[in-house]
């Protein structure tokens, strides 16, 4: 199974692992199905995953919203760290992988757990505000077609309460943001989500070289 970091040498990133990492044997399972796929790379890396866990159980989160379900890993690191009254939304446009995530969550015990919404995750983001769900959650995972950070960022400070986190992941998007030869629209739009948030007064800031880059936005 492919696991690396490339922020950091192999041998220190292995150890790094070994040290502390604590994935369940689910979650272990799903990364092993999940590295069949081509797609494999969609993934989040397994110490992200654990980022998420650590975070949401920092800030006692309930309500949780997860912007990319592809085969479940983040929903499912989540919902594993949840309270049982607590809720994951997960969005995504894909019947396919998502099927693969429902069937991994029936078997970890959290399905009940997580809310699945198919279409696209601007309408769904946009129907829970017109739901009047606005600042009613903890926490926020944005995982999804990175073209539309800028706009469920957006959605999301106002889903989320005070004092709750947006977490963003591929921020660093493999190194490809401080390449100014890489014009490509995905980079340029990480680029442009990027800046913004480094003037954006609504949020306390932090960018992690976890995973692709991780960026933690906390609201103010
Ligand atoms: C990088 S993967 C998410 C990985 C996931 N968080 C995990 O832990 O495995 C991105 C996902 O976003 C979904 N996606 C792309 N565009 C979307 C859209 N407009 N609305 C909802 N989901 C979308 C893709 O189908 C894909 O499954």
């Amino acid at each position: 199974m492919t696991v690396q970091s490339i922020f950091m040498p192999e041998a220190i990133y292995r150890y790094m692992l070994d040290a502390s990492l604590r994935e369940t044997a689910i979650q272990a399972k799903l990364r092993a199905e999940t590295a069949k796929l081509t797609e494999a790379h969609y993934q989040i890396a397994p110490e992200e995953g654990q980022l998420l866990a650590f975070l949401v159980e920092m800030i006692g989160a309930r309500r949780t919203l997860d912007i990319g379900t592809f085969t479940g890993y983040s929903a499912l690191t989540v919902a594993q760290s949840l309270p049982d009254d607590g809720r994951v939304i997960s969005f995504d446009v894909n019947e396919q992988w998502t099927s693969q995530a429902r069937a991994i969550w029936s078997e970890a015990g959290v399905a009940d757990k997580i809310d699945l919404r198919i279409g696209p995750a601007l309408d769904s983001l946009d129907k829970l505000l017109d739901d009047r769900e606005g600042e009613s959650f903890d926490f926020a995972f944005i995982d999804a077609d990175k073209e539309n950070y800028d706009a469920y960022y957006e959605r999301c400070l106002s889903l989320v309460r005070r004092g709750g986190l947006i977490v963003v992941d591929n921020t660093l998007w493999r190194g490809r943001v401080a390449d100014p030869s890489d014009r490509k629209h995905k980079t340029q739009a990480i680029r442009v989500f990027n800046a913004a948030r480094l003037e954006d007064e609504r949020v306390a800031l932090c960018m992690l070289p976890v995973g692709d880059g991780v960026t933690l936005l906390r609201r103010r």
